[in-house]
């Protein structure tokens, strides 16, 4: 029979493989009944009794096993109780940390509440003793932090540091230790002598810088920015409001309230009275409940208000309130109107109270501005996507208007933009996110994205994982509106004339020139073609005096020098100036996109270089040679040797320096390693006895 032991992991790695959800509950069901029926009592008992290994269950449990590291795993079960948790290293980016960290923030926010709150008498009164054992609650958190704090790694180099030593020094000299250990410091021992004087414990409020540390962590890891956000505000909003509250009552009593009346600035009783309610429910039982008007005007009613108060004496009551609500709610009351700057109570009339009034209304400005500028930020940023996205949307649809677009054409563009803000695609920019990310997470992102649907591809099917992971990286998904065509028989061999004006087009942009501009002039080196959108152009001399021809809409030049015809005469240079008579738009297409497009359409490009060769002939620029077929192969490509040469000069020169830039940093790295090796053994030599110790604990033959 197998142990028990297989039994369970029989079943885990069922429970694990299955797909099946029924198989899954009811192995799980089994697996409970096992343990429940203390089929494994006795190992439970032994792990259990093992001292040694209870503390490191603890952060086991908390942290989960893959949270926490042990130098030297595999010795886990020989080392000491000591041992243990002196080879502890928690990371800070793991999950254990966290959660600690959240238990950190709830004590401080404790104390951040609950110590001024004791200024109240009947606070005091009432919770005393729960008070204290919160207190020490919070305490042994605290110092179980320092703990936590000192067995933090830390990156030196680029690299982990997990020594034990190295991470105990590291905190000891940082500024978080002294705030620790001071906010440990008992002073509570005071309350021996005052028990009222809540404030010295005061010190807690050091390790504030918690809270904050644990919200920066939430804020990143949160899938709910904006919520968050705002969730934050409000916790801060509370606490401002609460310890301004919290002053407030310090000062009435100081002050005095007992005595106090309606005007005072100070806190009064005669300021919130409790609440009259009547008995009965005046909506349900209107006739028995209901003060009978009719013949009556209303208008008039103090002339029979007694008689109003007598109907009414009987039936209600008073809704009585504890001072100590009264006291809070009262100063909570004041300071949110005095640090929202609404004023609206009594005059201060002392000094402090005056001073007080002054802190308050420049702390409430301060306030008041945050809280708006970080609302505004966060409806900004909310809405970003959105506005983004309506700007580009009504910038088509301009567009579309202003070229007079065909409406079957603008309504699929509409369409698309639906589309893609529905499936979400247009609220995020994925090209920027690959930007941003380096290249080996976005390497894993894609495997994770794109993987499963390249795998399902036939043709790739028996390729090396190497190259399957090569061509995800260069995957990206476009989207087709219903009815597009993605590709047509015969685009393959890209030979056709249409193909090569398609390509043409998706590589035009426009430019507007003014009268009178020239757009390129005689013996220029022609690097752009130019095709008449909307205007007039004139061919003229270089003087701008003769004008040889003058082009309308649809006319193409600036062609015939960019096109490398063999036997120009002009070679790349431009063969007339052409000027523009009115305003002109012309769409531009360069000789690098041009020869992009054409190199593709052999056929095109013979009858393109066979019309520029007509007109040239017609000038009598072309020189006709029989040799024309020895002509270099590289020219007629469109790239003439000249620079074809250059640019491989250019790229020598620049490998040249890529490995001189690997080289020397080989070289610093290895200077490094050195440096590194050299402390390593220093380091060795000075703790020779320790680590062999620490070996021999483990077990280990040094
Ligand atoms: N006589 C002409 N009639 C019309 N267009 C011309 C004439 N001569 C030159 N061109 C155009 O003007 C352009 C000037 O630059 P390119 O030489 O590149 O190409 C030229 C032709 O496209």
């Amino acid at each position: 029979m197998a142990s028990d032991r297989e039994q369970d992991a029989e079943i885990a790695l069922a429970m694990a493989t299955s797909t099946n959800k029924f198989a899954r509950l009811v192995r799980m069901m089994m697996l409970i009944k096992r343990w429940t029926t203390g089929q494994n009592q006795q190992e439970t008992e032994e792990r259990l009794d093992d001292r040694n290994m209870l503390m490191f269950k603890f952060f086991e449990t908390v942290a989960g096993t893959k949270n926490l590291s042990i130098i030297g795993n595999h010795q886990e079960e020989s080392m000491s109780w000591f041992n243990k948790i002196w080879h502890l290293s928690i990371n800070e980016t793991n999950n254990f940390y966290y959660r600690w960290s959240a238990i950190v923030m709830l004590s401080c926010i404790y104390n951040l509440v609950l110590i001024p709150v004791m200024i109240f008498a009947e606070f005091r009164q009432s919770y005393y003793k729960p008070w204290l054992v919160a207190n020490a609650i919070t305490d042994v958190v605290n110092l179980f932090d320092i703990l936590i704090q000192s067995k933090r790694e830390f990156m030196e180099d680029g690299v982990c540091i997990t020594e034990p030593k190295a991470m105990l020094v590291k905190y000891f000299k940082s500024r978080d230790f002294i705030l620790d250990l001071l906010s440990v410091t008992p002073s509570d021992l005071v309350m021996l002598i005052f028990p009222n004087l809540a404030f010295v414990r005061l010190n807690r409020l050091l390790k504030i810088h918690r809270i904050f540390d644990f919200m920066e962590r939430t804020e990143i890891r949160t899938n709910f920015p904006h919520l968050f956000r705002l969730l934050r505000l409000i916790v801060v909003c509370f606490v401002i409001f609460h310890w301004n509250a919290c002053v407030y009552f310090l000062l009435s009593i100081l002050y005095g309230y007992q005595d106090s009346e309606m005007e005072d600035w100070v806190f009064s009783y005669e300021k919130i009275l409790d609440p009259l309610l009547p008995k009965c429910n005046n909506r349900l039982y209107a006739g028995t409940c209901l003060f009978d008007e009719d013949g009556l005007d209303a208008h008039e009613r103090h002339t029979y208000v007694d008689e109003l108060l007598d109907f009414w004496e009987p039936k209600k009551y008073v809704r009585e309130f504890s001072n100590l609500t009264k006291k809070y709610s009262l100063s909570f009351y004041w300071s949110s109107l005095t640090l929202v700057n609404l004023g609206e109570q009594p005059s201060p009339t002392q000094l402090s109270q005056m001073l007080f009034e002054i802190v308050d209304t420049l702390l409430g400005l301060v306030i008041f501005a945050i809280i708006v500028g970080d609302i505004g930020n966060m409806v900004t940023s909310m809405n970003l996507a959105r506005s983004t996205f309506e700007e580009k949307k009504d910038g088509c649809k301009r567009y579309m208007r202003f070229r007079k677009v065909n409406q079957v054409l603008e309504r699929k563009v509409v369409e698309w933009f639906e589309y893609t803000w529905t499936r979400g695609q247009a609220k995020v920019d994925e090209s920027k996110i690959v930007e941003y990310l380096p290249s080996r997470l976005h390497g894993q992102m894609s495997v994770q994205i794109h993987m499963d649907t390249i795998r399902k591809v036939r043709l790739f099917q028996d390729c090396e994982a190497g190259l399957l992971y090569e061509l995800v990286l260069r995957l990206h998904l476009q989207i087709f509106s219903p009815g597009d065509y993605i590709c047509r028989k015969g685009d393959v061999g890209k030979d056709c004339e249409a193909g090569l004006l398609y390509e043409l087009v998706l590589r035009l942009h426009l430019q507007i020139f003014s009268p009178g501009d020239y757009i390129c002039r005689k013996g220029d080196v022609g690097k752009e073609m130019y095709i008449i959108k909307r205007g007039c152009l004139e061919v003229v001399s270089p003087d701008g005096l003769k004008v040889f021809a003058t082009l309308n809409e649809g006319a193409v030049f600036g062609e015939l020098s960019i096109l490398n015809i063999p036997g120009n005469k002009n070679g790349n240079r431009r063969t007339a100036s052409i000027r523009a008579v009115g305003y002109s738009d012309l769409y531009v297409l360069t000789k690098d996109d041009l020869w992009d497009a054409i190199r593709e359409f052999p056929d095109a490009k013979k009858s393109l270089i066979d019309k520029g060769k007509e007109i040239l002939r017609k000038d009598n620029l072309l020189k006709e040679s029989d040799d024309e077929a020895e002509l270099s192969d590289m020219e007629i490509e469109g790239i003439p040797i000249e620079e074809r040469l250059s640019k491989i000069r250019k790229n020598l020169y620049k490998l040249e320096e890529t490995i001189n830039k690997y080289a020397s940093s080989f070289h610093g790295g290895n200077a490094e390693m050195k440096r590194r090796i050299t402390q390593l053994e220093q380091r060795y030599k000075t703790r020779k006895h320790s680590i062999q110790g620490l070996y021999s604990n483990m077990n280990i033959d040094f």
